[in-house]
């Protein structure tokens, strides 16, 4: 693993957020970062972070100490910001349009972002990474910087909670070319920010409906397997994905019912050896946060299970399961992931891991 000579400082912009909440977790002992700076609403600035945050602390362990002293900032107070830190993540609560404008001027101060937002995905010039995956995209960051007019600066994304159960399996099974796919995912609770606490109406419910979602389902992952050409980022032609999303009763944890089709139908042996032996840049640059093992496939019938296995590699794998040849598609099978550590604010410290690596965040 790479050492670095001192560590990075870090500011979390929306960091009173459940998101944010589970950034400053995560970040508990990291060892190239340091939260240095949190930054939220005007209504937060000012306050110690135990007090912006009390009474809606979400996570399952206490609030780190290193945190609690810590004066919120105003996160529109850019420039003051800035001179904080190396780097952001953020996890701002805005709409679309003032997330774009502030995480860009974030930017234009010098100052790396890395956003769990979606305003930016579509971005051309701005990668949407899974960095076991395309970290390659990268690469279009020197594009971004000059259209921004900056050295340091830049944005990038990582995709939605949602899909992270299934494009890793079709990333791992690329050679076979996926042509189409059927996808039912079952998404908890905590990806809408909520408790069972402050969302009652959910225990032994199922709501079919989560805004926006299956447009991101169905679209995000043709952005992750496409390619640079120019200046930016052209998605794949394929393969076509159909989805729906429901809410269930579930704290952490986005399941996903797959059916899939291939140009080149493998064998279930083929599929398995290239889930199980799936690696990417992460693992070979031996990245702090980088699960061993990517993508686990488990035999058993009844897995895998949210209980069991939403916590696989801490939170930061993949498990499928239950793959089978079917009566109308090639296979079906099962994949879950944590939607709030590999699907939020994990994927969002890993891909700042890989940044670093790859040269792009630096000390200022
Ligand atoms: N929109 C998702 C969160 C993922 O990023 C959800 O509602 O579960």
């Amino acid at each position: 693993m790479i050492q670095l000579d001192k560590k990075l400082r870090v500011g979390i912009l929306g960091g009173t957020g459940m998101v944010g909440q589970r950034f400053i977790s995560l970040l508990e002992n990291h060892p190239w970062f340091q939260v240095t700076t949190i930054a939220a609403s005007a209504r937060s600035a000012g306050k110690t972070y135990q007090e912006a945050v009390s009474g809606r602390w979400k996570m399952q362990t206490p609030m780190p100490e290193f945190v609690k002293n810590i004066k919120v900032m105003d996160v529109s107070d850019i420039d003051a910001v800035a001179d904080t830190v190396d780097f952001v993540f953020s996890a701002v609560d805005m709409t679309k349009d003032e997330i774009r404008a502030i995480e860009e001027a974030y930017a234009r101060t010098e100052t790396p972002v890395v956003s769990n937002n979606s305003a930016h995905r579509w971005t051309p010039d701005v990668p949407m990474v899974v960095p076991e995956i395309n970290s390659d995209h990268y690469e279009i960051i020197k594009y971004q910087r000059e259209r921004l007019g900056t050295k340091r600066g830049f944005i990038a994304v990582k995709p939605n909670c949602s899909i992270q159960g299934y494009v890793p399996a079709l990333a791992a099974w690329k050679e076979f070319k996926p042509t189409e796919l059927v996808i039912t995912t079952y998404q908890a609770i905590s990806g809408a920010g909520k408790t069972f606490e402050d969302w009652p109406e959910m225990v032994g419910n199922i709501i079919p409906y989560i805004g926006g979602e299956e447009e991101k389902s169905e679209q995000e992952p043709l952005k992750i397997l496409g390619h640079i050409e120019n200046d930016e980022i052209v998605k794949a032609n394929g393969p076509r994905i159909t989805c729906q999303c429901v809410r269930v009763p579930v704290l952490d944890g986005h399941t996903a019912a797959v059916f899939i089709d291939f140009e080149k139908k493998p064998s279930k042996l083929e599929l398995i050896e290239k889930l199980n032996n799936f690696r990417g840049f992460p693992q070979e640059a031996d990245l702090p946060s980088a699960p061993k093992q990517f993508i686990k496939y488990l035999e058993e019938d009844d897995r895998p299970q949210v209980a069991l296995d939403v916590d696989y590699e801490n939170g930061f794998g993949v498990t499928v399961g239950r793959l089978r040849e079917d009566t109308v598609y090639d296979y079906k099978f099962i994949g879950l992931a944590h939607n709030t550590i590999r699907g939020a604010a994990g994927g969002g410290v890993l891909s700042a891991e890989a940044l670093v690596a790859k040269g792009y965040i630096t000390h200022k």
